[in-house]
């Protein structure tokens, strides 16, 4: 690929914090991962080259790309990550200055959901705010100030204060020796602030910092982003147009204040796009238009023929049909299924689409499906693990003390519970009523069977140890028990456990397969296999599609109050957000873009989207 001449004047240009301002399709990571191979043949050394992506896949795609080019081996590339692996990398080596002791674990979404479920029911709280008040805890900390944050917003419905449940999650967090996702970039803020001489080693070591997707980094993000560069080494690039994660705390300033924050900014602009058709490039630009809080460019592409079209139904069936007949037509024309995706904004649209896909045997793929991580079968042996390697971490050791079933019931628990004095975990708990034999033989010999099996498995290799515990404890009967002879969904989770097995497999050490498992978590959008390959139509969420191409998209599901959402509709702020999601949906399509309404929904009469009018406008002219 010829790189165009603004796209080399980028990747070429050193020395000033950089802003690569980037269309749609216009090439941002190829520039991004030519600018560290420019870097590298100009003597910077690969090692010292920090350079962040959005998601670990990412992160992946760009190491293997880079291999590719400079000839390096993958070792060479140690700082291309995402923020919280790069940040958790400095701040497990240096936590015992913030008071931590070596190793430091990860709280991954599950604990933490499940131990602020417990404080909000120990607090006497309503539990249907656990979310809510989850939400407003880690944007507080990813705001860079959780104060100054809980001064503007003190309270979660009227009576749970923000700061006091925050402070008790702290505690517990501090006293499991763990820290979650958002408090991998905190407190790495903090320990590079507050401690000159770690702060300036990693300044010295890192020659050059880059950044992906610039547009969506939330402010504490760039606060580290700050703290890690030295002489204005900083090369950002991104789409404002394409921020999209306001509700995980990204804030579009970041993006936009850059010239203003670095007064000898570079800024680039790439406007060519490479994916799309002019015709669908021109509609998002028209689109766009309409956001007042943004960046200027002119985006265009030097391809044409491109079809876009207005379609309005009566009902989310008719609409559901309609798309799954024209779908067969374009196959019919040589297009391959998994050439085209149908994104909604909201996952409940899927439904409809999904019936009339299975009527016609259309082959499909659902994007975004509920993590790996995050299966019931992979939570359970990861709990086994991390109980071994972290004696303090209850929520761990409380899913498997009684899993499979060993005849350790509540009441048991509680009882052992009890008898903890301060400091002292569950499974500390456990080793001493065993010392003490205080319990009945039969359960103080369930609980000396898992406390032996946790100490065996220690120091094995992780698919060593993850066998060790299914051979002790039957695990896979109990799974299938568990399956409710439901055999396909069995096998899948027999699936799954073999895709466990084989990952523990590549790591030497439980901590580093825990690690990695726990920071892949982050990438919540993104699809944890990698469906884009498999055939079939693609169903997915605007959000899940971000990055993504397709030779024809649908956008359905165009109403006013789903999109834009009812929620963002008294907020210019989160109505642009809105318009910037349609922006994204719209250019990932390269040939054919269809959008669709249907005037009754779920039995509800509704108008047609702003949106629509909007884009029907930019039709005419
Ligand atoms: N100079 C170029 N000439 C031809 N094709 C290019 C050039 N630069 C990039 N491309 C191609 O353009 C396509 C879009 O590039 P890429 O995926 O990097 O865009 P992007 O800016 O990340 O897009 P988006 O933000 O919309 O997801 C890719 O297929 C890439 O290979």
């Amino acid at each position: 690929m010829k790189l165009s001449s603004v796209q080399k004047q980028a990747i070429e240009f050193n020395g000033a914090p950089t802003l690569v301002v980037s269309g749609a399709g216009s090439g941002k990571t190829t520039v991004l991962t030519n600018k560290v191979v420019s870097l590298i043949r100009n003597g910077y050394d690969s090692k010292r080259i920090l350079a962040i992506t959005f998601t670990n896949k990412a992160a992946d795609e760009m190491k293997s790309r880079l291999v590719e080019l400079t000839g390096l081996p993958l070792n060479q590339f140690p700082w291309v990550r995402t923020f919280h692996s790069a940040a958790f990398r400095i701040l497990r080596q240096h936590c015992p200055l913030l008071g931590y002791k070596i190793p430091l674990q990860i709280y991954a979404t599950y604990q933490q959901e499940k131990t602020m479920k417990e404080i909000i029911a120990e607090m006497n709280y309503d539990k249907k705010y656990v979310g809510a008040v989850t939400a407003h805890i880690s944007k507080a900390k990813n705001s860079g100030n959780p104060t100054a944050y809980f001064d503007r917003k003190p309270r979660v419905s009227h009576n749970i204060l923000l700061a006091e449940v925050f402070n008790v999650y702290e505690k517990r967090l501090y006293s499991a020796n763990a820290v979650d996702f958002d408090n991998i970039l905190l407190k790495t803020r903090d320990l590079l602030r507050d401690h000159k001489d770690v702060r300036e080693s990693y300044q010295n070591l890192f020659q050059y910092v880059l950044c992906d997707e610039f547009q969506d980094t939330n402010p504490l993000q760039a606060l580290l982003t700050d703290l890690w560069v030295k002489n204005g080494n900083l090369f950002c690039v991104g789409d404002d147009w394409q921020s999209i994660y306001r509700f995980r705390g990204s804030d579009i300033d970041q993006f936009l204040s850059f010239p203003k924050k670095y007064k000898n900014a570079k800024i680039f602009r790439l406007e060519q796009n490479y994916r799309s058709a002019n015709e669908i490039v021109q509609t998002a630009n028209e689109l766009i238009g309409h956001n007042t809080h943004k960046m200027e460019k002119k985006c265009f592409s030097e391809k044409h023929g491109g079809i876009v079209k207005l379609h309005k139904f009566s009902d989310e069936e008719t609409e559901a049909r309609w798309v799954g007949r024209k779908i067969i037509s374009l196959c019919d024309m040589g297009i391959p299924s998994e050439r085209i995706a149908v994104l909604y904004r909201t996952k409940f649209c899927s439904l409809s689409f999904e019936k009339a896909f299975r009527f016609l045997e259309i082959p499909y793929q659902m994007m975004g499906s509920k993590g790996f991580f995050e299966r019931k079968e992979i939570l359970d042996m990861n709990s086994y693990l991390k109980a071994s390697v972290f004696q303090k971490d209850n929520v761990s050791f409380e899913r498997i003390i009684n899993l499979p079933k060993r005849g350790i019931g509540e009441k048991t628990i509680r009882k052992i519970a009890d008898i903890r004095t301060d400091g002292m975990s569950l499974q500390d708990a456990v080793r001493k009523v065993l010392s003490e034999r205080v319990m009945s033989k039969k359960i103080h010999n369930a609980l000396s069977q898992l406390i032996e099996a946790l100490d065996e498995i220690r120091e094995k290799k992780p698919d060593d140890a993850i066998r060790e515990i299914l051979s002790r404890f039957n695990y896979m009967d109990y799974l299938e028990k568990y399956s409710k002879s439901n055999s396909t969904d069995f096998i899948s989770r027999k699936e799954n456990m073999d895709e466990l097995l084989h990952s523990a497999s590549k790591k030497q050490t439980i901590l580093e397969f825990l690690e990695e498992a726990d920071l892949i978590q982050e990438d919540k959008d993104d699809d944890d296999d990698d469906q884009s390959e498999k055939p079939g139509v693609k169903l997915s969420t605007i959000h899940a599609s971000k990055g993504l191409e397709y030779y024809v998209v649908f956008v359905v599901g165009c109403e006013e109050d789903l999109f834009p959402h009812w929620r963002s509709k008294n907020s210019d702020i989160e109505l642009e957000e809105e318009r910037r999601l349609m922006y994204v949906a719209i250019t990932r399509a390269e040939k054919y873009l269809f959008i669709s309404c249907a005037a009754y929904r779920r039995g509800e009469s509704n108008r047609k989207s702003r949106f629509w009018y909007e884009i029907e406008d930019s039709l005419t002219i």
